[in-house]
């Protein structure tokens, strides 16, 4: 491992216990924060979520302004719930109606930015078990504690979780067989984030309205990437936030996942000036299953859309500059 990475380590890594709920609403001043949930057909868990933020960081203490939840196509009442539980639900494809409908998390998230007031966002996936509100706190200390500091990645110990059946630190498959492995070959000073796929993390707004958002799952590694780019090393700090558990996608979903990955690290490789390349990738996947006849072969396409930095967005820029 590079020195500056162990040094980033011991400089920028904390825990969420290190940051008190007392200490964060005396370093909050005037700054808002709003806490945001993409989620589709998250019905079973977005309401404990949501209801966790609102009673500990809303009623009971004012540190979050406001939680959106952006309802990503659900088909079940992921929006009704979210709703009864005190979220606002914005319609995805509703918010910046005149700039078309991408898919994904990542378009989720972007549209988020239009749909927010904070100056600092904390995002938190709608999947998640066992979630506390330590999550949040955790993910805003070190942006509250130091303007240096502009993106916060949560990290955390991830079971894989398969009906009885429980692996301790077998979770994470595709950060532990496709993002880590790319990141330490082509980005080895960012080889100590331990979580750069984990979808807990907080920005601040000025530094997220400048960087573009891949749609789909691409979303994290890119805006790390882009981050590391603009921002450098030191802009970046990780919260441990304990243990992480949600719910699992199929291995076949998740090879999808992982070819949208690899475009995305892919194409800021070439953007970055990491790669002189001689011809683009494919975005075609074939995956096989054994069927009656033989193998039946299913060909995904994990191209990755990408949107513009937000700032770029007119209705956008118009509306922030009547809110400075
Ligand atoms: O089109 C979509 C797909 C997903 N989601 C939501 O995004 C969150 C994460 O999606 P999920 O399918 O649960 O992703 P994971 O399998 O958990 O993937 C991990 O790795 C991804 C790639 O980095 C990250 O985007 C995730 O946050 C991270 O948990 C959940 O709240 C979803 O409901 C949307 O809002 N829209
Ligand atoms: O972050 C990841 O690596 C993917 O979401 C897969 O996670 P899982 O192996 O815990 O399902």
């Amino acid at each position: 491992m590079l020195p500056e990475v162990a040094s980033w380590l011991r400089r920028r890594t904390s825990a969420a216990a290190d940051w008190p709920l007392e200490a964060l609403l005396a370093a909050k001043g005037d700054a808002r924060v709003s806490v945001v949930l993409p989620a589709r057909d998250e019905e079973r868990t977005v309401g404990a979520i949501v209801g966790a933020i609102r009673s500990d960081l809303v009623e009971r203490a004012p540190l979050v302004d406001e939680i959106v939840v952006v309802d990503s196509r659900s088909t079940d009442r992921t929006a009704e719930v979210a709703e009864a539980a005190g979220a606002d639900v914005v319609v995805q494809d509703l918010v910046l109606p005149g700039h078309g409908r991408m898919s994904g998390k990542g378009e989720a998230l972007w549209k988020s930015l239009a749909a927010t007031t904070g100056d600092l966002l904390v995002f938190v996936d709608a999947d998640l078990r066992g979630f506390t509100s330590s999550y949040v706190t955790g993910l805003l200390g070190p942006l509250l504690d130091d303007p240096d500091v502009a993106y916060v990645k949560g990290c955390y110990d991830r079971p894989l979780v398969t009906g009885e059946r429980r692996v301790e630190n077998g979770g994470g498959r595709v950060t532990e067989l496709v993002a880590r492995p790319v990141i330490n070959l082509h980005w080895p000073r960012l080889a100590g984030v331990m979580q750069p796929l984990g979808g807990e993390y907080a920005g601040r707004r000025s530094v997220l309205e400048r960087l573009p958002f891949v749609t789909g799952y691409g979303v994290e590694i890119g805006l790390l990437l882009d981050v590391y780019q603009e921002e450098g090393l030191d802009a970046i700090a990780q919260v441990d936030l304990g243990r992480r558990t949600h719910s699992h996608q199929s291995t076949e979903a998740l090879g999808i996942m992982s070819g949208q990955i690899l475009l995305t690290a892919w194409s800021r490789l070439e953007r970055h000036g990491r790669m002189l390349p001689m011809e683009a990738p494919a975005t075609a996947l074939a995956q096989f299953h054994r069927g009656p006849d033989g193998h039946d072969v299913r060909v995904s396409d994990v191209g990755v859309g990408e949107r513009p930095p937000m700032i770029e967005i007119p209705e956008y820029a118009a509306d922030r500059t009547l809110l400075r």
